[in-house]
């Protein structure tokens, strides 16, 4: 779960574009494991044409900003430390026009309302203390289904795939949630397709109907939680949470949103595949859609599928890709 290092000076706007007008716009992703900041810079070759992206710098910190909904003061100043570092980016000629905003994802979507609320109201302050441009609703929980349609419009606008019928479909897999999305082409898959999941928007002159469907509580730690049954109460009186996943003789502890889990195998000697397999199957059963022309379909998975596909070997480390 490491994020990559920073290397500012590979991402800081190259002196070529240094005679067009430089844009600058600061996005950050508060995901449930982590709170993410990317500045990006962009040149506008005249007025009215479109941006074009020089560079970006990120960084990031953990845990996630929803681990703090007992102390949003303390969340929102996890946002100030990151933001000193856009101050640092940006040119203070720059500050007054340069928007600022943040987009939660399933860590906040799990969160009662009212504490929810009051992180966001936190960052709010924040934002509006910082000498940056401050747009409406610049600081908002994003729902399920834009999150997915906006990892779809990403892969396929950066693969060049957005124009013509040879679109991948996307399978994200976060902290707290997990995303899939495709543009269906069988009349069947729309068919049988309930209306919720079905998204229609305009892009580029294009018409879009997607599938996307978001499965909250099913990323990769909210699941592993699920998987042993575990609750935050019953953590803090530091009880173990045991899986016929795990050897035995296994002991361990797991920190996730600032809670520690206790957790081990079985008494009865019992461990394996099968059993296993049984324990994560309960929680899946009868939550998921499955449509058949996904068996069809190419698919681009990462976040945490990339993730571990590189811890378990399966793939090479990407060293030169985007954050
Ligand atoms: O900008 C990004 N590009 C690629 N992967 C990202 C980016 N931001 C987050 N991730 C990946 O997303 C996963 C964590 O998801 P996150 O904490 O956002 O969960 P959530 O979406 O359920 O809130 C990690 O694998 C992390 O590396």
């Amino acid at each position: 779960d490491t994020d990559p290092a920073p290397d500012l000076r590979s991402v800081l706007p190259s002196e070529v574009n240094s005679k067009y007008n430089t844009i600058y716009g600061i996005v950050f992703d508060a995901g449930s494991t982590g709170t993410r900041i990317h500045i990006y810079t962009f040149h506008q070759r005249a007025a009215g044409s479109p941006l074009e992206l020089d560079g970006e710098i990120f960084e990031s910190v953990k845990p996630g900003l929803s681990a703090y909904a007992n102390q949003p003061e303390k969340g929102a100043d996890a946002v100030l430390s990151l933001l000193q570092l856009a101050q640092d980016a940006v040119p203070s000629s720059h500050w007054q026009k340069t928007p600022l905003i943040l987009k939660a994802t399933a860590g906040f979507r799990l969160l009662p309302v009212h504490q929810a609320e009051g992180l966001l109201s936190e960052v709010r302050k924040v934002f509006n203390s910082s000498p940056f441009l401050v747009p409406e609703n610049s600081v908002t929980i994003l729902d399920g289904t834009d999150e997915g349609i906006l990892a779809w419009i990403t892969v396929n606008f950066l693969t060049g795939r957005l124009h013509g019928d040879h679109s991948v479909g996307t399978l994200d897999l976060g902290g707290a949630s997990t995303q899939i999305t495709f543009l269906p082409l069988n009349k069947a898959t729309l068919d049988e397709t309930p209306q919720e999941s079905l998204a229609s928007f305009e892009l580029f002159n294009s018409t879009y109907r997607l599938y996307t469907r978001s499965y909250l509580g099913l990323g990769l730690k909210e699941a592993r939680l699920a998987v042993l049954e575990a609750s935050v109460s019953v953590a803090q009186q530091e009880q173990t949470f045991r899986s016929h996943c795990f050897p035995p003789a296994l002991n361990g502890s797991w920190v996730f949103s600032g809670v520690t889990y206790r957790y081990g195998g079985h008494s009865d000697g019992l461990t394996g595949f099968h059993l296993c397999y049984s324990e994560v199957q309960r929680i899946v059963v009868g939550k998921l859609h499955q449509v058949e022309e996904i068996r069809h379909s190419p698919f681009y998975a990462f976040s945490y599928y990339y993730d571990r596909a590189v811890d378990s070997s399966l793939i090479g480390e990407c060293h030169v890709c985007a954050a």
